[in-house]
């Protein structure tokens, strides 16, 4: 795989080098890239989505949806439903939409109004808008007792499953790592949905093939471990995914330990049909670290 992409970046990189040398002048098909960098057709197996909060400091929404597209992505992800026409317009959907923040959440009942509310409209948009999953949370510990807080959840998200199943919505529940203190997008110290099997057995006693969890590879990681045996135990949950480098949240590259073509290779094997969404933290070229993922998880 990794011979394979070598190779291809070379001929991709020397193509731009002989095309320069010839005085062809490649016209830049996006700032800062050329179209010989964009991919080869991708297999396709598995349905790449990007998450829009990692690249908005580098491209607008337009932009990220062209980069989405000359990527041969399907989804820009997590951004508001007054976007979802210019995903269109580049032949994309949003693979899940965004709802209440992961600090507010169902395991306190003084959030359940203000979620419920916000769920409500994003299912409705959903509906309309042809989207299939939305985020929830569990929210902070704040003081509140694991088992309290699983207890509320339950009841909480009871509370709203039946609207997502009328309207043929996803809920998914984000596991989120608490270890990672180093920075509030790379871990979320306090958080109480923070091992999978807890938030696995919140969706279990919702009992709704419309509550899901979001497997957050990255998270999953860092907390629990076992990627590929957990994903296989939780095949029937899993609505959708998301990746990262760790440590460290950033590119899929050989300085972070999580082997992504083999976690990809097992969501087929378990017949996983919805998205992955790419939702690491740049650290050099956008553009680059995002083709470099794409191309890995293409598998
Ligand atoms: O950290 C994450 O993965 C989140 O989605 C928080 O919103």
């Amino acid at each position: 795989m990794k011979s394979e992409i070598s190779r291809r970046a070379l001929l991709q990189n020397s193509g731009v080098a002989a095309a320069t040398a010839l005085g062809l002048g490649i016209k830049p098909s996006l700032a800062g890239e050329s179209k010989a960098d964009s991919l080869q057709p991708l297999k396709g197996n598995i349905n790449q989505s990007v998450v829009h909060w990692c690249f908005k400091k580098y491209w607008d929404i337009e932009k990220t949806a062209q980069v989405a597209s000359q990527l041969g992505m399907k989804s820009v992800e997590l951004t508001p439903a007054e976007n979802w026409k210019t995903l269109k317009k580049h032949g994309l959907t949003c693979a899940i939409a965004s709802s209440h923040g992961f600090k507010v959440g169902f395991n306190n009942p003084e959030n359940w109004d203000q979620c419920i509310e916000i769920l409500r409209k994003r299912i409705d948009e959903c509906a309309a808008g042809g989207v299939n999953n939305v985020i929830t949370f569990t929210g902070m510990r704040d003081g509140i007792s694991d088992e309290e807080g699983a207890k509320n959840c339950v009841a909480g998200l009871k509370k709203i499953i039946g609207y997502a199943e009328k309207n043929k919505v996803n809920l998914c529940l984000e596991m989120l790592n608490s270890r990672d203190d180093s920075h509030p997008m790379k871990g979320h110290p306090g958080y109480q949905g923070d091992h999978t099997e807890y938030c696995i057995d919140i969706i279990k006693q919702v009992g709704s093939n419309r509550m899901k969890l979001l497997f957050d590879i990255y998270h999953v990681q860092i907390m629990d471990g076992d990627v590929i045996r957990r994903l296989k135990q939780h095949k029937d949950y899993i609505g959708h995914v998301h990746t990262a480098g760790n440590p460290g949240r950033g590119e899929l590259d050989d300085k972070q330990e999580i082997n992504y073509p083999a976690i990809m290779l097992a969501l087929q094997e378990i017949g996983y049909q919805g998205f992955v969404g790419q939702e690491f933290i740049p650290t050099r070229d956008p553009y680059q670290g995002l083709k470099q993922a794409v191309e890995l998880c293409d598998v």
